[in-house]
């Protein structure tokens, strides 16, 4: 099990007194080799610290939360964690998986696929709820106090990973979330591909669809820049949420923030607000 798996240790660097590491290991969710990276803060090193996984969007990978998002100063001063896993598998060659950003390498939206061939391998959603934690767990010096967040196709994640697993996560929060993925077009393209053409099926994966039988009622922190092109492109749909959230009461802050985009330029002017979020429901604060 995850207690004897070897991790292969693909870079290693110091950052604000702690540690950014980068592993590759074998993943059974997915049947491919997976890399993550995780930070590791100083207080690391004295005593286990709690986790935020980053769940990345379209076309990322482990990197670029790491590299752009500016997390590290605050996360060594709480003592936080952070782990960013891939957001598909890799190193398979299924028909089309390589012919477009929003769909296969890259976009695996955080599902179980039920469609073949991406059953197969496209098995994201337990990858991220179980078997990476399992393993972080296992492997490095952190506590089971976990929190979630995201940005876009994994603000999408975040939430849903949340929502549907109750007591898992202490906070949960994203930038730009794809809200309703089962009404938008990026989400309608995913959804079809690895879900089939049945719909009913899809709202399981919907954070819209899934606020309504919320059994743990997490406040979500949600930013949204309103000179995001997705946004105008209706790819994200934070009225949704809102609405959703305002018909059960479940608690929401959804901040529009005037001329932001949806880059990590954007992500990296609020992200010292998520990690507050996170670390006061971890108590680090
Ligand atoms: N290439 C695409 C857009 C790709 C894009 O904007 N990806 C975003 C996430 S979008 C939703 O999940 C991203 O985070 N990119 C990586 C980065 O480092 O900025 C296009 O051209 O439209």
């Amino acid at each position: 099990m995850s207690q004897q798996q070897h991790l292969e240790l693909l870079s290693s660097q110091k950052s604000f007194g702690g540690w950014l590491k980068r592993y590759q290991h074998s993943a059974s969710s997915t049947g491919t080799d997976m890399i993550f990276a995780i930070y590791l803060p100083p207080k690391a090193e004295r005593e286990a610290v709690p986790v935020l996984y980053w769940l990345s969007g379209l076309t990322c990978n482990d990197e670029n939360f790491m590299q752009k998002a500016g997390a590290q100063r605050m996360a060594a001063e709480l003592g936080l964690a952070i782990v960013c896993p891939d957001t598909s598998p890799r190193g398979t060659d299924l028909p089309q998986e390589h012919d477009s950003y929003d769909f296969g390498s890259g976009a695996g939206f955080y599902v179980n696929a039920t469609q073949a061939p991406w059953d197969q391998h496209y098995r994201m959603y337990d990858y991220v709820v179980e078997e990476l934690p399992t393993l972080i767990e296992a492997h490095f010096p952190v506590t089971d106090q976990r929190s979630i967040s995201g940005h876009s196709m994994g603000g999408h994640g975040a939430l849903i990973c949340a929502l549907k697993n109750p007591g898992r996560y202490q906070s949960v929060s994203a930038f730009a979330p794809i809200s309703h993925p089962t009404e938008c077009p990026w989400g309608q393209k995913a959804f079809t591909g690895y879900l089939g053409e049945d719909r009913e099926s899809w709202k399981q994966w919907d954070a819209c669809e899934l606020i309504s039988q919320a059994q743990e009622q997490l406040p979500l922190l949600v930013d949204q820049g309103d000179a995001d092109n997705f946004l105008a492109a209706g790819q994200l749909k934070p009225e949704a949420l809102q609405e959703a959230c305002d018909h059960v009461s479940h608690p929401i802050v959804l901040r529009l923030q005037p001329g932001y985009d949806h880059s990590y330029f954007f992500i990296a002017s609020f992200i010292d607000d998520h990690l507050s979020h996170h670390a006061k429901a971890l108590k680090l604060i």
